[in-house]
């Protein structure tokens, strides 16, 4: 059994409100606003290049780090601007984590310390009674620890595809995140991989607010409580067509484009 130590952090709500983006002088995103709840999972979806990955980098601010890269609008975490002048990068980054597509362990590093690389790059302390616990408990939330707690000290490349995606989730949840962003976190794994992933964000969503982007719309169905469809037709930034409840746009759909889309007819 995991440690009983609760979880420090309550998962926080996310407001992006008309976000717009551009590389160099091409914008890719137009005023973009949606409502991400707490404690919820909140699936992107649309055909590719249509900006979900540009929203969710700007939702923690990485879209900066792109030299040509800019922005208008505000992301609201838990009602506070992160793009506020003083805000720091690194405050906002512990307080939402990001999964990758491709997992990516530090591959030298033993899976104890992949665990606990975050912490000194956000300057959280822990001292090193609490780091056991800690391990552990981030280890149990991923759905890693069983198979993992008799090799601790292996190092992060001796383990397979899923398992390294499920150690880069704890990595994240050491810091306590209150919201995690996922950019497909399972298009580089195989079903039963995947399916481990999925009951991973159905375990951790009371927990932490989600939002994951997909390009697998029953894995969006499977997961997501809310969903947002994104789509830039002819060389136009990408907007939000729709989003809502997630077996409305799955069931009954506002627009006829999202019906298209999540019906398998484009994209
Ligand atoms: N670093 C970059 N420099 C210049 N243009 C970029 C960069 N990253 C993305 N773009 C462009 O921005 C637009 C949105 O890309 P983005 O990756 O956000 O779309 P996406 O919907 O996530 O696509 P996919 O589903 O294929 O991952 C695309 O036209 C893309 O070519």
């Amino acid at each position: 059994m995991p440690p009983p130590a609760p979880s420090r952090s309550a998962p926080a709500s996310l407001e992006a409100r008309a976000l717009s983006a551009w590389f160099g002088r091409r914008k890719v995103l137009d005023r973009v606003s949606l409502t991400m709840p707490a404690a919820t999972v909140t699936a992107l979806i649309g055909p590719s290049g249509c900006g979900k990955s540009t929203f969710l980098r700007m939702l923690n601010r990485m879209h900066e780090s792109v030299p040509s890269a800019k922005l208008a609008g505000e992301v609201l975490l838990a009602g506070h601007d992160i793009y506020e002048p003083g805000e720091r990068v690194t405050h906002t980054r512990k307080r939402i984590g990001m999964v990758f597509q491709k997992p990516n362990p530090f591959p030298a590093m033993s899976i104890a310390d992949n665990v606990t690389a975050g912490l000194k790059l956000t300057g959280t302390r822990v001292s090193r009674s609490a780091k056991a616990d800690l391990i552990e408990r981030c280890l149990s939330r991923a759905g890693l620890w069983d198979e993992v707690k008799d090799r601790l000290s292996s190092p992060g490349s001796a383990l397979s595809g899923g398992q390294q995606q499920r150690l880069c989730i704890a990595r994240s949840l050491a810091v306590e995140p209150e919201v995690l962003l996922m950019d497909e976190p399972c298009s580089a794994l195989d079903p039963t991989s995947t399916y481990r992933i999925e009951q991973t964000i159905h375990e951790l969503a009371p927990e932490v607010t989600i939002v994951i982007v997909t390009h697998n719309m029953q894995q969006a169905a499977r997961v997501s409580q809310q969903c947002a469809f994104f789509l830039a037709s002819q060389g136009t930034p990408g907007v939000i067509v729709e989003s809502g409840d997630t077996n409305q746009i799955f069931t009954n759909p506002g627009d006829e484009r999202t019906a298209d889309y999540v019906n398998g007819r484009f994209g």
